[in-house]
């Protein structure tokens, strides 16, 4: 490098007009600045600055230069330098026309890259030249920073007419002026903190990761990479570019994710924007396909996820939380977002990395395997409250090393002919923002052909006596569908705990059999009926409901609050018979109504074999519902403890 920098600078003897120059804010800057304007032949007559480094730099850079007061400073520069921080500059110069420091005619130039002269004003009002010049440099406070000007450009705002004498300051510390509008400095500037400010954090947090990766010499490997890669985008721009993202390989960008998830959430958050903006550009400059962009943005999604959650008309209420009959309506917001409640922060949510397919779920997953607890939520999306308490529930359990995924799939299988298969909801995008402010990582959405390829399987599980009762008199071969996907899903993702609902009680019992029937590795989890505050069971179906059917509907869940209270008031041995009968009529006026309730089924269940209860059943019981209102399906029930004497039922909610 020269160190000798401006050796083709005359004598300053044999040029005129040579400036006594006065610096304010010995920093870095000033420092070297003032250093070559000495160099040029102008005299540094004064500084100011009053720390011990400023103090320091100046004895180096400025020898013999008096350090003085700003506004002594001033009284004796033809050329004032304001090289003090961009949000001092301001009160500085107000503090320096007010003292009457300024003077007319006197050349005031400060060194900021974000202001023009504007901040000036009070100068120019003195009669004083304003002047801006930044140098497009990096400053280390010692002489390497006056050879480091030699070549180095300088943001130039001045009034026009000051135009030729800034640019002349600027060649004669060795700079090359480049002009910028005064309108334009602050973008100016942004560019600049882009180029080179980003560029410090992105090599640290490298730096940092290869560490990480046991790199012994993270600097050494960095250095040549990034010295090819910076002369290659200078030189070629987005044509430089190389990398997975370029490639269109997203299945390696979610494995990307993944591991930056678990080591370094604030690496991850500046590598998820640079991808997304990194694709936009390799698509815009055709580097990129329009499918594989389409892949990429799946992975990376399309924007991080700080908005806070839809809030319900009312608050949802639990099974196990029980609360009056007309429940009285909590802060949905408060329920939805407090941190303690759910287990997850839903405003620092990172938005969970969406898969689609069997290898870049197994690349997201993977990887945490051994570092605590997977655990699963599986859906058929179209998610609600009820969803997300599962995903809590799955989240509180896996703890903050654990894994969640949260799988979203419309299972063919378990659908009958005439079913609701085709319009059966589709929300992805709200699905993943839904299951992310819960506390999902991974959301597996596959397509049929993913989760089937080549069509239906041949061998299917057979949910045996289990099935064709109840749900599975209604809906033959439903349970076998279930079961069959459930435990692809398992093998798939391999979960130590996988959560389901009690709202479909008999599927979360024909599941917990298969589990131990069939020794599966997973521990079944069931988790209480989420309902809106007037008692109906949230369901992806509901949206189905007319405003008029939905009131009609009410009848299933007050049926088996019925139910529920008759058991309890019942003499002993009585409790199965008055549940049933109580439900009965509540479920007969429905089904005058208008829309009217057609009831497939009402049944008080012996959950052990998931069998009928006899009408003297004592002892833990369901008491379930399945109806149809309009074309809607719907089915609830409720977990009832017949006791031996009254008074005793368990009280749950409905
Ligand atoms: N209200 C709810 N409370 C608790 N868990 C629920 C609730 N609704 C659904 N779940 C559970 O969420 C999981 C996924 O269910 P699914 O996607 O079928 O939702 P759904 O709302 O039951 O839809 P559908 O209307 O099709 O029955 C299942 O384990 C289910 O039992
Ligand atoms: C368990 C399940 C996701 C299987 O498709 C589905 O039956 C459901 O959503 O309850
Ligand atoms: N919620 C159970 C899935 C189904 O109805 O198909």
């Amino acid at each position: 490098m020269n160190t000798e920098p401006h050796t083709d600078v005359p004598d300053p003897a044999e040029r005129p007009a040579r400036l006594a120059v006065g610096v304010v804010g010995a920093g870095r800057v000033g420092a070297a600045l003032g250093a070559a304007l000495q160099l040029a032949g102008h005299r540094v007559v004064a500084a100011s600055g009053i720390s011990t480094a400023s103090r320091r730099r100046a004895e180096e850079l400025l020898p013999g230069v008096p350090l003085l007061d700003p506004r002594d400073v001033a009284a004796r520069a033809d050329l004032l330098l304001l090289t003090v921080p961009d949000d001092a500059l301001a009160d500085l110069v107000a503090g320096l026309t007010a003292t009457g420091s300024i003077r007319a005619g006197q050349l005031v130039a400060h060194t900021s890259g974000r202001h023009g002269i504007a901040v000036l004003e009070p100068v120019l009002a003195a009669g004083a030249l304003p002047l801006a010049l930044h140098p497009v440099m990096t400053f280390t406070g010692t002489r390497v920073d006056v050879a480091r000007l030699a070549g180095c450009a300088f943001g130039v705002t001045a009034p026009e007419l000051m135009r030729p004498v800034a640019e002349a300051l600027v060649v004669e510390m060795g700079g090359e002026p480049e002009w910028i509008a005064e309108e334009n400095r602050a973008l100016y500037h942004a560019a600049l903190a882009v180029g080179a400010n980003h560029l410090v954090t992105l090599v640290a947090q490298a730096r940092e990761l290869l560490a990480a990766a046991g790199a012994q010499a993270p600097q050494r490997m960095l250095g040549p990479l990034l010295g090819a890669a910076l002369d290659n985008a200078l030189r070629a721009g987005d044509a430089a570019l190389t990398g997975p993202v370029a490639r269109g390989d997203a299945g390696t960008v979610a494995a990307h994710l993944a591991v930056l998830r678990r080591h370094s959430p604030q690496a991850l958050a500046a590598y998820t924007a640079m991808a997304r903006a990194t694709a936009d550009r390799a698509l815009e400059a055709g580097l990129l396909k329009a499918e594989a962009a389409e892949a990429l943005v799946e992975v990376l999604g399309e924007r991080p996820h700080l908005t806070p959650p839809p809030v319900a008309d009312a608050a949802p209420v639990a099974d196990a939380a029980p609360v009056a009959d007309a429940a009285p309506a909590t802060d949905p917001a408060a329920a939805a977002t407090d941190p303690d409640a759910t287990g997850a922060d839903p405003a620092e949510a990172p938005r969970p990395l969406l898969v689609r397919t069997r290898a870049q779920l197994e690349q997201a997953v993977g990887a945490h395997r051994d570092a605590g607890p997977l655990a699963l939520v599986m859906t058929m999306g179209a998610l609600h409250e009820g969803h997300a308490t599962l995903v809590r529930e799955a989240r509180r359990a896996a703890g903050p090393d654990g894994t969640v995924v949260v799988s979203v799939f419309v299972n063919p299988l378990q659908f009958g002919a005439g079913e609701d298969l085709d319009r059966y909801p589709r929300t992805l995008d709200a699905d993943v923002e839904l299951a992310g402010r819960a506390g999902a990582d991974v959301v597996f959405a596959p397509s049929v052909e993913e989760v089937y390829p080549g069509g239906e399987p041949l061998v299917r599980i057979t949910a045996g006596p289990i099935g064709e009762r109840f749900e599975g008199a209604s809906r033959p071969g439903h349970f076998d569908g279930v079961l069959t996907v459930v435990a692809k899903v398992i093998n798939l993702v391999r979960p130590d705990l996988a959560f389901f609902g009690e709202k479909d009680a008999q599927q979360l019992a024909a599941i917990r059999r298969m589990a131990r029937d069939l020794n599966l590795a997973v521990e079944i989890r069931g988790v209480p009926t989420v309902r809106e505050p007037d008692g109906l069971a949230m369901s992806s179906r509901n949206r189905y409901l007319s405003a008029e059917e939905r009131v009609t509907a009410l009848a299933l869940s007050a049926a088996l609050r019925a139910g529920r209270d008759a058991a309890a008031g019942a003499a002993p041995g009585q409790g199965a018979r008055a549940a049933v009968e109580a439900a009965e009529e509540v479920l007969r006026r429905a089904e005058d109504a208008e829309p009217p309730l057609a009831l497939d089924y009402l049944a008080l269940i012996d959950p052990a074999g998931f069998t009928p209860a006899p009408p003297d059943h004592t002892g833990p019981a369901v008491l379930a519902v399945a109806a149809r209102i309009g074309t809607t399906r719907l089915i609830d029930n409720l977990p009832l403890e017949l006791p031996a004497r009254p008074g005793g039922a368990r009280g749950e909610e409905a």
